[in-house]
């Protein structure tokens, strides 16, 4: 048996593994076991928290938490902005740093990352420099219905975006049972996260997600800073903003300045258990 906890953040969901030693074997059946909202414990992704030292691609101080972030099937993504908050709480919550810490620095595939915990118990992470492309890529839900076809912008968040802004368009009413598809295939040849958002107000706004190895979830934190970094980029050359991001699954803040992001929302544990961990095919 192996111990794990569930947590959320925004109802985006995760199966959290503690392995500082790099012990557990995680293939990418187990991540899909145990993110099987059936057969297992269910998640959108598995963070597995191991010594930095035992992460080959990591050049950083080794003695760091680093976030072994998966997709729900299987698949490696370089950054989670929901996730990344949860794994700070849980190491606060856990005793994994020491007792008072407040502000946690945390390994992952897309460099580090400085998760803070504010007094109102939110975590505010600095999510570093979003990267707008200058191309605009064309996302579309249905092949061949014209009128579900959409321009967008593609953001790097350490991991990919395509952000599409509904002018006039039903956010609630957007079919994503189905993968989106996006044209050219080759601006996006590890897949893409796809960001569909709706007006709310000034600096505020709705949004949907179609996650890379995943499908639709409740909320994306990286998609959130890349719908703001977007949306930024399309007004006046603004050196600081904050935008009130909402999502199926609640709320978050992101504020940009001189193009850096921090992400700000709830991360919560729900739940802490005992697995038995699944036997390898032969
Ligand atoms: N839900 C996450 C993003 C998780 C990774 C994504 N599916 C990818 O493959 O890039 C978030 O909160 O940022």
């Amino acid at each position: 048996m192996v111990s794990f906890a569930k947590g959320h953040g925004t109802k985006n969901d995760f199966v959290l593994l503690v392995d500082p030693d790099d012990e557990l074997l995680l293939t990418d059946a187990a991540v899909r076991f145990l993110c099987d909202r059936r057969g297992g414990i269910g998640g959108d992704g598995v963070l597995r928290a191991v010594r930095a030292r035992h992460v080959p691609e990591w050049s950083g101080d080794p003695d760091l938490w680093f976030m072994d972030y998966r997709n729900a099937d299987g698949s490696i993504a370089e950054m989670c902005g929901n996730g990344v908050r949860v794994f700070a709480r849980h190491l606060v919550a856990e005793g994994l740093v020491p007792a008072g810490t407040t502000t946690v620095g945390i390994g992952t595939r897309a460099g580090l990352r400085e998760a803070e915990v504010l007094p109102d118990g939110r975590i505010r992470v600095a999510m570093g420099r979003p990267r707008l492309a200058a191309a605009e890529v064309e996302v579309s839900l249905a092949a061949g219905v014209p009128e579900q076809r959409w321009r967008a912008r593609a953001v790097d968040v350490g991991n990919p975006h395509a952000v599409v802004w509904l002018e006039g368009d039903d956010l609630d009413g957007l079919d994503l049972t189905r993968p989106p598809v996006w044209t050219p295939r080759e601006a996006f040849p590890d897949g893409v996260n796809i960001e569909f958002v709706a007006p709310v107000g000034d600096h505020h706004v709705r949004m949907r997600v179609f996650e890379r190895g995943v499908g639709e979830t409740a909320s994306c934190g990286t998609g959130t800073v890349a719908v703001a970094a977007a949306l930024a980029d399309r007004g006046e050359n603004q050196s600081e903003s904050t935008w009130r991001v909402d999502v199926p699954g609640g709320s978050v803040e992101v504020t940009l300045r001189d193009g850096d992001a921090w992400l700000t929302g709830p991360a919560e544990i729900v739940a802490r258990g005992d697995v038995a961990w699944p036997q390898e095919e032969a």
